[in-house]
């Protein structure tokens, strides 16, 4: 990671900035293999699953014997965990269905809302370098309380062309519809175009590398819409001196561990708590088995020094991390002033891990500063509210007036008419 201790305010927007890649490039790249399949359809996928999956597939939809043989080949255990992460996500998802009453404006004026499923989404569940099937529960549990009548599954097959059975367990469970063996831009083009058995699908979910993030925000120009950019994990800690280093390095490996392109931040008070963290660094990171990787994404890691609080607060508003975890005496209080970030969590004993599988909250999450401007996935991602209004008579010669006055200031002669005549008819 690279060290700054009580850096210039100006130089912020440099240290923070994510790992590099060629933004051209990759947009030009996602949209060139966007447009074949969009032109091609099932032969496009086919090719670029062979070329980058390095496997070639016929038919990409799962079979139900597929599906039937993966659930044998879960232990119960790990069967046993899902169930537990997926009832917490159950109630935390459940609870966020909102009472939508019918509100009386002015008198005789009711206008009300009505929640309504997307009738069509496309999960898309990371497989490049891990199987996330954790995601499965994270997308699938809001779709279905949503009422999402088709809920299609994509995610890249294994060079045996298959996909793994955690996987298919959990897409089971949640109640997914339809799964395809289908990664990366190939997924995100079959889902947002159709092509072979994938068929089209209205809003586009999950998270990705930088491919999957850059497909899904080119094919929502036009084609389909998007949860969010969600690519290339991140964590961001704040810490004071009641934090406990070893945790603090494990929490950064954490995210380090999904790939080269993943950043994390530390932002402290104290140099010696960053010599602290390096050493727990160092002894844990010899012991993972994802080393090479967390290594790459440390490289351009950062960690911070700053001279308050109201710096160290400033700092992480600026950044919008992902994850944020708060190690602080007053996290309570501190917490209270971040206004951007995907999800915090508060305390020494709340590692990121558990909002990444079981707490209950979501780990689809804005991205590269996103969280400025997007939430994370929550069951009103997977909603529409569709409102409603119902005008009676005398609330119509009520407000009749107040219509025609403002269309006349608008210039629009037939909006005003429309209203003219109803009034007349009630002469
Ligand atoms: N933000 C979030 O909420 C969140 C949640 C979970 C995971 N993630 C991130 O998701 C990512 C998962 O990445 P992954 O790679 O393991 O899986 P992935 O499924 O996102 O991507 C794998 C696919 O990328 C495609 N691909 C690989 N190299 C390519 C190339 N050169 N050109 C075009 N396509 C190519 C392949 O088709 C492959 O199937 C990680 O970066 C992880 O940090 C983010
Ligand atoms: N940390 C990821 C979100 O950025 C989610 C995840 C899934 N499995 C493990 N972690
Ligand atoms: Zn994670």
């Amino acid at each position: 990671m690279k060290r700054y201790l009580n850096p210039d305010k100006a130089s912020w927007p440099q240290i923070l900035e994510r790992p590099l890649f060629n933004a051209a490039d990759l947009t030009g790249k996602v949209k060139a293999i966007l447009d074949e399949i969009k032109s091609d359809g099932l032969p496009a996928i086919q090719k670029f699953t062979e070329q980058f999956d390095g496997v070639a597939i016929r038919e990409f939809a799962v079979t139900e014997a597929e599906i039937a043989e993966a659930s044998q080949l879960v232990d119960a255990e790990l069967k046993a965990a899902i169930e537990i992460a997926a009832s917490n996500i159950q109630r935390f998802h459940a609870s966020q269905v909102t009472e939508l009453r019918k509100i009386e404006t002015s008198p005789g004026i009711v206008c009300w809302q009505k929640a309504v499923g997307i009738e069509k989404v496309g999960l898309y569940i990371p497989g490049g370098s891990a199987p996330l099937f954790s995601t499965v529960l994270m997308l699938g549990i809001p779709a279905k309380i949503a009422g999402c009548s088709e809920i299609v599954l994509c995610t890249p097959p294994n060079k045996e062309g298959k996909i793994h059975p955690a996987i298919l367990f959990a897409a089971q469970l949640v109640g997914v519809t339809k799964i395809f063996k289908l990664g990366g831009v190939q997924a995100i083009g079959a889902l947002a175009y159709g092509a072979g058995s994938v068929p089209k699908v209205s809003k586009i979910f999950g998270p990705g590398n930088q491919y999957v993030m850059a497909a899904k925000q080119l094919v929502s120009i036009a084609d389909a819409a998007i949860d969010m950019p969600a690519g290339p994990s991140e964590v961001a800690v704040m810490a004071d001196e009641s934090a406990n280093p070893a945790f603090i390095a494990s929490d950064l490996l954490s995210q380090a561990e999904h790939g080269p392109d993943s950043q994390v931040v530390l932002v402290c008070n104290s140099e010696k708590l960053v010599d602290e963290v390096e050493a727990a660094l160092a002894k844990q990171l010899a012991e993972l088995s994802r080393m090479e990787i967390a290594t790459k994404a440390l490289d351009h890691s950062v960690a911070i020094v700053v001279n308050s609080e109201d710096e160290m607060v400033e700092m992480i508003n600026e950044y919008a991390p992902e994850h944020l975890i708060i190690s602080m005496n007053k996290y309570l209080e501190v917490a209270e002033k971040i206004v951007n970030a995907g999800s915090i969590f508060l305390g020494n004993y709340t590692p990121e891990s558990a909002g990444d599988y079981a707490s209950g909250t979501n780990h689809t999450l804005p991205t590269n500063g996103w969280a400025r401007s997007f939430s994370g996935v929550n069951l009103d991602s997977f909603i529409r509210k569709i409102t409603f209004q119902e005008i009676t008579k005398d609330g119509i010669q009520n407000l009749g007036p107040v219509i025609e006055k403002m269309a006349a200031a608008e210039q629009l002669d037939a909006h005003k008419n429309a209203v003219s005549l109803r009034l007349k008819s009630l002469e």
